[in-house]
């Protein structure tokens, strides 16, 4: 089967799984040091048939290196899915994508997200917050502006939402959130939350259970068994679990195979409705997994 895609609220199709993150291990604090194997690794991505989608962040300080590949490219540019996301490095998002596209050399990206509703850098009086009504705002003259065909969110809560969608002119279409097996709900009543204001979720991270130590429980038992019965890898399955529920997952991979099979596998499969559910239940019973947010999200384990 081909390449599916979710429908946004606003009609926009978005390809339903994004195969290529440049953040977690290809992360860098330092922009200058360029990574070509990094460089490398999207170029072999990019020669991938069809429509690709790719996860960046001003955070991930990895513009260089996918800017890079995709000047070498000749796929043509909507056949590429660019998300990028509005860390606060720079002072405001029409300044950060500014820079970004200056960077990556394209002239809009398909998404552009608030990377999360805290500053990761604390204010100068200790919080965290930010002025999101206002942030929001400058997001909205970015579509306007033509720099970005759609706008959502990250790591937000639902309070956070409600504060968004009070005062959107242009609705968040996405929320990327932390999202595995083990950890079903970032934050309380999310995913149900995101159901009913057909506001797309996107798991990062869907991989998080496999980086577990005690692999003996019922859980993996029973996703290996699932694995065998449709001649793939666990991975596989947890992958096409996060899209069966309805999720897009953000995944990446050192590996060009692993890119190339999830790129490929996930659409060879369908869980039966009784192996979703299976897989939510065993998960819902294990301990939490969390990579990320931890400071700010760890109360909610
Ligand atoms: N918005 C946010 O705050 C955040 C966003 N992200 C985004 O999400 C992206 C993905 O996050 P990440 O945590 O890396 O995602 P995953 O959970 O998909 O983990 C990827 C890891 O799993 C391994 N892997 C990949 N495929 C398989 C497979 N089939 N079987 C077993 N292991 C596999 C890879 O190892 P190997 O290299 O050895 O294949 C890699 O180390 C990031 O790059 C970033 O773009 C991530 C964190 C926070």
């Amino acid at each position: 089967m081909p390449l599916q895609y979710f429908k946004l609220q606003n009609g926009n199709k978005i390809p339903a799984i994004s195969i290529f993150g440049t953040g977690t291990q290809w992360f860098k604090t330092d922009e200058s040091q360029f990574n070509s194997e990094l460089t490398n690794q999207i170029s072999k991505v990019l020669e991938i048939p069809g429509v690709v989608h790719l996860d960046a962040a001003e955070i991930y300080r990895t513009y260089p290196e996918l800017g890079a590949a995709l000047k070498n490219s000749t796929k043509p540019r909507d056949e590429i899915w660019i998300t990028d996301k509005f860390s606060r490095i720079h002072d405001d998002p029409i300044q950060a994508l500014d820079y970004s596209l200056s960077k990556l050399g394209v002239e809009y990206v398909d998404l552009y997200l608030l990377h999360s509703p805290f500053t990761p850098k604390p204010n100068a009086d200790g919080s965290h917050t930010y002025d999101l009504v206002k942030t929001w705002k400058q997001l909205e003259e970015l579509v306007r502006a033509g720099k970005t065909r759609n706008i959502g969110v990250s790591n937000f809560g639902v309070e956070d939402l409600e504060k968004i969608l009070e005062i959107a002119e242009i609705r968040p279409q996405v929320n990327q959130i932390e999202y595995n097996a083990f950890l079903q709900n970032q934050t309380p009543g999310i995913y149900d939350f995101a159901q009913k204001h057909q506001i797309l979720l996107e798991a990062y991270s869907p991989l998080s259970p496999l980086s577990v130590e005690d692999k003996s429980g019922e859980f993996f038992q029973y996703v290996q068994s699932l694995a065998s019965k449709y001649s793939t890898d666990s991975g596989i399955i947890l992958l096409r679990w996060v899209y069966q529920r309805g999720v897009l997952p953000v995944t990446t991979s050192s590996k060009f195979e692993r890119v190339q099979q999830s790129n490929d596998k996930i659409w060879e499969i369908e869980l039966t409705e009784e192996e979703v559910n299976k897989i939510s239940k065993l998960g819902e019973e294990h301990e939490t997994v969390r990579k990320y947010w931890k400071p700010f999200y760890d109360q909610y384990n």
